[in-house]
């Protein structure tokens, strides 16, 4: 049996909407993101199952998980010989998050097939696959999950970017609090809510924000890269929909949050700090003030290291 995770990401990283995605790895060490587990099936037939924490939510047909549409869409149009499997989904991450839920399946549920087939995709056709399916499902061709869940680390990707995805330098002081409050808010939702166009001036500001945080990360200068982690695009347009979010962008940068935004389309919110201690305060506050009896709240690194399979025993640990 293989089982492959992939982790929770957070998309547009405030800075670059719909193009710059961060992998997140909890500093507790546990796994925050879907596992598929992937074997030969007994039956001589394709099986499908649906497990974990999250799975209620997507209890209806099995033709309306991705995880499982992932799997015909592979046997018919990449590997049709490959041999009949039993492919499980361990749903970790709660649909409709701002944490990449959909693209974790996706990303997790490929990867899986293509080591199971052995059909060694390469990374852009792996990613074009995965880009179809989130185009799918959220409205918007979009990489700014699928990128980082795959590769790890801080995404720059988009279907200008050669091989569609370039992996930007980040600070290991970066300490990155992701709360996610406890309800849904469904991508396609919160994109229908932002305007059709932009004016010159805030496409030019976008332009320069994103380019000059780029160039500052790849010369190392991190504050100064953090300080330009402004959102105009979305955050004004989605914060009425995230009831909290507006006094948490008001409490935490008290706390020492240097970057208070919405975490892909939301409603997680997304903290940055570079203090081990100003992270447990933001923590801490959001757990007490940002959280219904759903939600959850955790203190994540970069995870660089993407979508992987799994050792034995490793996938006990789910945040
Ligand atoms: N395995 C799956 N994981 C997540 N969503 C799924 C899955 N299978 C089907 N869906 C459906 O896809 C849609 C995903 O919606 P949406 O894009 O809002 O969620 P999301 O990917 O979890 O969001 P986000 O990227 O902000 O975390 C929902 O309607 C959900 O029911
Ligand atoms: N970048 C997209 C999806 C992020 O998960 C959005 O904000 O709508």
């Amino acid at each position: 049996m293989i089982e492959v995770y992939a982790p929770a990401s957070s998309g547009n990283f405030a800075v670059g909407f719909d193009l710059l995605g961060a992998a997140l790895a909890p500093v507790s060490g546990a796994l925050l993101g879907d596992i598929v587990a992937i074997e030969s099936s007994n039956s001589g037939q394709d099986e499908f199952i649906c497990s974990g924490k999250y799975a209620e939510k997507l209890a209806g047909p099995k033709e309306d998980n991705l995880a499982y549409q992932c799997l015909v869409h592979f046997r018919e149009h990449v590997s049709s010989d490959m041999p009949a499997c039993k492919l499980e989904l361990k749903k970790n991450l709660p649909v409709g998050s701002g944490l990449g839920s959909s693209a974790c399946s996706v990303v997790a549920a490929f990867a899986a097939l293509d080591k199971f087939a052995n059909t060694n995709l390469s990374q852009k056709q792996l990613l074009a696959l995965m880009a179809d399916f989130e185009e799918k499902v959220s409205g918007g061709r979009h990489y700014d999950n699928i990128a980082p869940c795959y590769l790890g680390g801080l995404q720059l990707c988009g279907d200008l970017v050669p091989n569609n995805s370039l992996a930007l330098p980040t600070d290991e002081n970066w300490q990155l609090v992701v709360a996610y409050p406890g309800f849904a808010l469904n991508t396609a939702k919160a994109r229908a809510v932002l305007p059709k166009e932009v004016s010159m001036h805030t496409s030019i500001n976008y332009g320069q924000r994103l380019s000059a945080f780029t160039a500052l990360c790849f010369s190392g200068q991190f504050d100064s890269a953090i300080a330009l982690m402004k959102d105009e695009l979305a955050e004004p347009y989605r914060q009425s929909l995230i009831a909290g979010f507006s006094d948490a962008k008001v409490a935490l940068p008290e706390l020492g949050a240097e970057v208070v935004a919405i975490s892909g389309a939301g409603p997680t919110l997304l903290a940055l700090t570079k203090s081990e201690t100003q992270a447990q305060a933001i923590d801490a506050w959001l757990k007490e003030n940002y959280l219904n009896e759903n939600g959850f709240s955790h203190i994540c690194k970069i995870d660089n290291r993407g979508t992987r399979v799994l050792e034995k025993g490793e996938s006990d640990v789910i945040a």
